[in-house]
């Protein structure tokens, strides 16, 4: 069996010009947690969406546990056995979960698609628990519930899965930051104890910096660097990175110089020449 729970190779995709994702390869350890780093429109989401099986790529291999994932498996029984090996938490759940369903009967209907004979009222339970939501969310529609309590919602169902790898789209861009940092708290713990794998689709470096052992940053559809997350972050050997690490605001930074970096990004993104100064 593979050493890596996930390798990713070749994978290549393009839109009419635009070659939204351009020979990408990388790996994901056991129990690992890599970053995908770029800005909008970079190929982040593409790729992710590839590896879930969602968009079909024109080039490339997707292996998990050593195992070769069949674009063509479109039949009920391989999208199940794609998704108990992959599962993925959106941005938005509250576009991802129906509004009328109950936060435990969401659960429900997961656990008796891939769990027909398991006692699904304890694992509801052991489910909320296990994400910080009391048996009180049990009832709960989605309207009900914060946008944390909601991406909580979006984790347990993901998880119920008992999934080899999490795919995070932005899970919590749309959050508070105290939000955000009580469920990066929360995936950490996950994570610890279950040796599920992550990959943290996110623009933000920070979120990077916070989950993540390795990163790779994507710009216009390739790679342009790669490493384990605290080299990257604190010695970016690419220039498209120092701008990405340029335009964060942090503590006793010169508001001015974060602009500028912004500015040269968006010229960068634009393929515009980058302005002196
Ligand atoms: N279905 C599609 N049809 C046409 N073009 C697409 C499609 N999906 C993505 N693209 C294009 O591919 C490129 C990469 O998009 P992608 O969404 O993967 O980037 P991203 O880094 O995830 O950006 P964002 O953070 O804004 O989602 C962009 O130029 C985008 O316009």
């Amino acid at each position: 069996m593979s050493d890596f729970l996930l390798e990713v190779s070749g994978l290549t995709r393009t839109f009419g010009e635009v070659r939204a994702v351009d020979e990408v390869s990388f790996t994901l350890a056991k129990a690992g947690s890599l970053g995908i780093v770029g800005e909008s429109g970079s190929g982040k989401t593409t790729t992710a969406r590839i590896i879930v099986g969602l968009e079909r790529a024109e080039g490339g291999v997707v292996r998990v546990h050593g195992e070769e994932q069949s674009a063509g498996g479109r039949g009920r029984a391989a999208r199940l056995a794609r998704a108990r090996r992959i599962q993925m938490v959106f941005q938005d759940p509250y576009l991802s979960l129906d509004p009328r369903t109950s936060v435990q009967d969401v659960l429900r209907e997961t656990l008796k698609l891939h769990f027909p004979d398991i006692d699904h009222a304890s694992r509801i339970r052991e489910l909320l628990d296990r994400v910080g939501l009391g048996t009180r969310a049990a009832e709960a529609r989605p309207r009900e519930l914060s946008g944390g309590q909601r991406q909580r919602v979006a984790i347990a169902r993901a998880i119920a899965v008992e999934p080899a790898i999490l795919v995070l789209d932005e899970a919590v861009a749309a959050l508070d930051v105290s939000v955000q940092a009580q469920i990066l708290n929360l995936l950490a713990d996950i994570r610890e104890q279950t040796g599920i794998g992550y990959l943290f689709i996110t623009h933000d470096l920070g979120v990077v910096r916070c989950v993540t052992d390795d990163v790779i940053v994507m710009r216009r559809g390739r790679i342009v660097e790669a490493g384990r997350t605290a080299d990257v972050l604190t010695s970016p050997q690419h220039p498209y990175t120092q701008l990405l690490l340029a335009s964060v605001p942090r503590p006793g930074w010169d508001p001015k110089a974060i602009g500028q970096a912004r500015r040269a990004l968006a010229d960068a993104a634009e393929g515009r020449p980058a302005k002196a100064g």
